[in-house]
């Protein structure tokens, strides 16, 4: 099997794989693909007969003068690590195969899910996430498709959007992967320099730390607001990050929330800047109840 880049090469492959006997898992990727999608492909050999790897560098998710151009890219790679980690396919359309010639759909999730967070800072950005993922949801047909935590806000829309569409599917959502320090694995990694690399631990350790206030029984640590104290307060000794956001919000809606209540799930999540490169990263806060 090789590197499959149209459409019609991969119904040709779904028609000889026995698809009314054997379920099929996809995993969405953008490629330059690193532990953290391995991790989504494993699990998705794990419960299916077969694993599509999809790798697009999606357009329309990316705004003018973003890095669309200068996206990480090396698609041998990703084909030996993505076989090496289960798959059965390698699906790498060029642009023209998603987005038919005149295309003008889009599909978009409404709210404050897609408004806050990355959404303030990239207003187009879900739209064009939506639309791509429910194209490659018609074109493979999954019984299954996983995503991962580390894009939370993503992996929440996505599960919206599977609902309120009655989409014949399941959504798995996998845990964050991370190197040795604890930093998040990204492909958009690569961009950083020596410096700023060692700086970028601080989104995990600031989101360590609000873990630890929120567990410390002081009076206040389960105030939202000092918890966000708590890592702006960390990230800010870092003299290359540059906040772009720190939020606790709702887990499951990403409304706004004063407090942590016990039995409920808040997202804390944050995006930081170096340079030009811009990182993000998320930690589930929270209580028992007693
Ligand atoms: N460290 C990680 N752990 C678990 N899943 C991950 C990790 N990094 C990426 N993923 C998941 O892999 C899928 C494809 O992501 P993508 O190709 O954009 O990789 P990425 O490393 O997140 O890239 P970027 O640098 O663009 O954020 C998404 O569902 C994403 O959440
Ligand atoms: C889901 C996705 C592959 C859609 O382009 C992308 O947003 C990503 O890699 O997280
Ligand atoms: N994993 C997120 C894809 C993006 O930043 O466009």
């Amino acid at each position: 099997m090789s590197i499959i880049k149209t459409i019609e090469e991969l119904e040709s492959w779904s028609a000889g794989a026995d698809r009314k006997n054997r379920t099929l898992g996809l995993v969405p990727t953008m490629g330059y693909l690193h532990e953290g999608h391995c991790s989504l492909i494993r699990a998705a050999k794990a419960e299916n007969d077969l694993v599509v790897v999809s790798v697009f560098v999606n357009p329309t998710q990316f705004a003018p003068g973003e890095d669309f151009e200068s996206y990480p890219r090396n698609i041998e790679r990703d084909y030996e690590l993505a076989i090496a980690a289960g798959a059965d396919v390698v699906f790498n359309p060029e642009v023209g195969e998603i987005y038919v010639p005149g295309s003008s759909t889009f599909v978009e999730v409404t709210g404050d899910i897609t408004k806050k967070l990355c959404g303030a800072s990239r207003p187009t950005h879900f739209k064009g996430v939506t639309t791509v993922v429910n194209i490659l949801f018609n074109i493979v047909r999954p019984d299954r498709a996983y995503f991962g935590q580390k894009d939370a806000q993503q992996a929440l829309i996505i599960k919206k959007m599977v609902r309120d569409l009655h989409m014949p599917l399941e959504v798995t959502v996998c845990p964050i992967v991370r190197e040795a320090d604890g930093l998040a694995m990204s492909s958009r990694n690569v961009y950083l320099s020596a410096e700023e690399r060692k700086q970028a631990v601080c989104l995990n350790c600031g989101l360590q730390k609000a873990w630890e206030y929120l567990n410390s029984g002081s009076d206040d640590s389960r105030s939202v607001r000092k918890l966000i104290e708590v890592i702006e307060n960390h990230i800010k000794g870092q003299d290359l990050a540059v906040i772009d956001y720190v939020r606790i919000l709702d887990g499951e809606t990403l409304e706004e929330i004063n407090g942590i209540e016990p039995g409920k799930a808040a997202l804390a999540a944050v995006a930081v800047r170096f340079g030009k490169t811009r990182l993000i990263d998320n930690r589930v806060l929270s209580v028992e109840v007693r």
